[in-house]
């Protein structure tokens, strides 16, 4: 089977782009399955763009292969965007899903329902040597919970309602999230790309 390697150490964004790529019979392989050890990327763009280029292309570097990265984030309106592109440690350097959860929730305190709007963003940056990267971005509207629900998913998923639904993203079955995602948004629009790889 083909493979695509995917420059991320997060396993909730690794099971999703597995469930994409074995659509089109690719293996997605993640940063934690491949047997060099490899460093943390430091991500110090102040964009999704930025920073989804940064780890696509410092692996595609080191691999002399085609890479695809995935910088995403939670956006709220009512907190001016943020936690944004600083999602991850949005509460700290050690990148603690529940830790980031308890502080939006704190910093929404007081906060009514129609404040509450967000998005989840998702930019994918692919990097092929010699050749320039490509970027899609893709989004899914929504609101921020005011309390936590559900078990599946990951990151910010336990308080994010997607438009439409009355359940959180982690309430959601992993089929359900990956037709509405903003991950799932920025990939189809890489379908001709994908499809390419299998020739
Ligand atoms: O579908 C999602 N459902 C819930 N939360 C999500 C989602 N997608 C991104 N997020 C959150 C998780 C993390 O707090 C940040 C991504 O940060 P981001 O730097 O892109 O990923 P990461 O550091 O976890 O892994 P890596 O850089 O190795 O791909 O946004
Ligand atoms: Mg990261």
């Amino acid at each position: 089977m083909k493979e695509i390697i995917i420059a991320t150490k997060n396993a909730g964004k690794a099971k999703e782009f597995k469930s994409f790529f074995s659509a089109y019979h690719i293996e997605a392989i993640s940063l934690s399955e491949l047997d060099k050890d490899i460093d943390d990327i430091e991500e110090t763009g102040t964009t999704f763009e930025e920073n989804a280029a940064i780890k696509a292309q410092s692996i595609a570097g080191m691999m002399r292969c085609p890479v695809l990265a995935d910088d995403s984030g939670l956006m709220i309106d009512a907190l001016n965007g943020r936690p944004g592109v600083y999602s991850a440690r949005y509460a700290g350097e050690q990148k603690d899903d529940q830790a980031n959860i308890d502080k939006v929730l704190y910093e929404l305190k007081g906060v009514g329902a129609s404040e509450r709007t967000a998005r989840f963003v998702c930019v994918l940056a692919v990097a092929i040597p010699g050749e320039p990267a490509i970027f899609k971005k893709g989004s899914c509207e929504g609101t921020i919970a005011f309390s936590e629900a559900g078990e599946n998913g990951f990151g910010y998923d336990p308080i994010f309602i997607p438009n439409g639904y009355n359940k959180t993203m982690a309430q959601l079955s992993s089929a359900e999230k990956n037709k509405i995602s903003h991950r799932k948004n920025a990939i189809v629009q890489l379908e001709d790309w994908v499809k390419n790889q299998n020739k």
